[in-house]
């Protein structure tokens, strides 16, 4: 945490992005408002998410978005609130949203912000109560003001990024989010309808004891992951498997450990999206003093081509993350040799 602006547990987000807007002189209160916009399409996304199976929101909606998944009721909703709450608020130009295969202009031609959204992590634990959450990146246009965003402003890497965080609706909710200046968490007081710091200056441990793989696709992993998992059961790791990216990524954010989500023979680039899962987590866990690669490559280092892209996932504590790149790097060094 900056030195000059050490705030106590219990700011509240408001008081906390305002105090820290003055450790930017040149800033315009642009951001701020985005990220203001983004906590309360949150606290609307955690109320229908808290009463989905009361109302007729839970299960699919009946469409596949372009991922070729099928679409949540959740998925959508989430989706429709965070794209009025970017419209409304005036800062985003842009978006680019899991649930849309093209980017959404805002009709804000002089926002100067592009945002890609994952508005609803973790689809495949909607209906059974296991935490789920949201997870974005903001970037700065490039293109000049007065006109909609392009793929020039979309397609960026990720050290472009200038925040990124996500949400988590779980026992309780939380907004975790980094602008580069460290990363801090606020949890949701629903009573109150305020988001309060409750992890200042999250750094995560450099080593842990939990893995989190679907070790369901083992049998096509490629070889260096299959020794990594070998060394973590010789090693009595724990195996800590979600399926909800935000939670798996929390848990050993906080906790130390490693998710790793590779290729895979069904999914050979992975399952998990550069733009708005890979890039926005990546830059939380640097932030943090962790690391974040598709097993050879800085995640933030990859050059995006398209919007949907996939990439493989190793991220998580630093030391964990290198062992499983060297693990990789032996296995392939052995192939050659064979
Ligand atoms: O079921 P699998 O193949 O292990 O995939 C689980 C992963 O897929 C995801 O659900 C993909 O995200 P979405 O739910 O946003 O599509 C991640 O949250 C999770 O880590
Ligand atoms: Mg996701
Ligand atoms: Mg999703």
């Amino acid at each position: 945490m900056d030195s000059k602006l050490a705030l106590p547990v219990g700011t509240t987000l408001d008081r906390f992005i305002m105090r820290k807007e003055k450790d930017f002189p040149y800033a315009t209160g642009e951001l701020s408002q985005l990220l203001r916009d983004i906590a309360l399409a949150s606290k609307i996304v955690n109320r229908e998410i808290n009463r989905a199976g009361l109302l007729d929101i839970a299960g699919a909606y009946g469409n596949q978005n372009v991922q070729g998944e099928e679409q949540q009721k959740l998925d959508v909703i989430a989706n429709i609130r965070f794209i009025r709450a970017f419209r409304n608020g005036g800062e985003v130009c842009t978006i680019i949203s899991e649930e849309d295969e093209d980017i959404i202009q805002t009709g804000n031609p002089h926002g100067k912000y592009i945002v890609a959204m994952d508005p609803l992590d973790g689809s495949s634990n909607i209906d059974v109560n296991v935490s789920i959450g949201t997870i974005f990146s903001i970037y700065r246009r490039k293109t000049s003001q007065g006109c909609d965003g392009d793929l020039t402003d979309c397609l960026q890497r990720g050290v472009e990024q200038v925040a990124a965080g996500y949400v988590i609706y779980g026992s309780s909710t939380m907004l975790v989010y980094t602008t580069g200046n460290g990363v801090n968490g606020f949890t949701y007081e629903p009573s109150l309808g305020e988001y309060f710091l409750s992890h200042p200056d999250i750094k995560t441990p450099k080593t842990g004891k939990t893995y989190s793989i679907n070790e369901g696709s083992y049998n096509s992993f490629p070889q260096g992951i299959k020794d990594y998992v070998e060394y973590c059961k010789s090693n009595e790791y724990s195996a800590r498997y979600i399926g909800s990216l935000v939670a798996d990524f929390h848990r050993n954010l906080l906790k130390g450990g490693v998710y790793i989500y590779p290729s895979t023979l069904k999914a050979p680039n992975g399952k998990l999206r550069l733009m708005y899962e890979c890039n926005s987590l990546a830059f939380i866990i640097e932030q943090a003093g962790g690391k974040a690669t598709d097993g050879v490559n800085r995640i933030m280092e990859l050059e995006p081509t398209s919007l949907h892209q996939r990439c493989p996932l190793v991220i998580g504590s630093p030391e964990m993350v290198d062992k499983v790149t060297e693990m990789l790097k032996k296995s392939e060094a052995a192939l050659v040799q064979a």
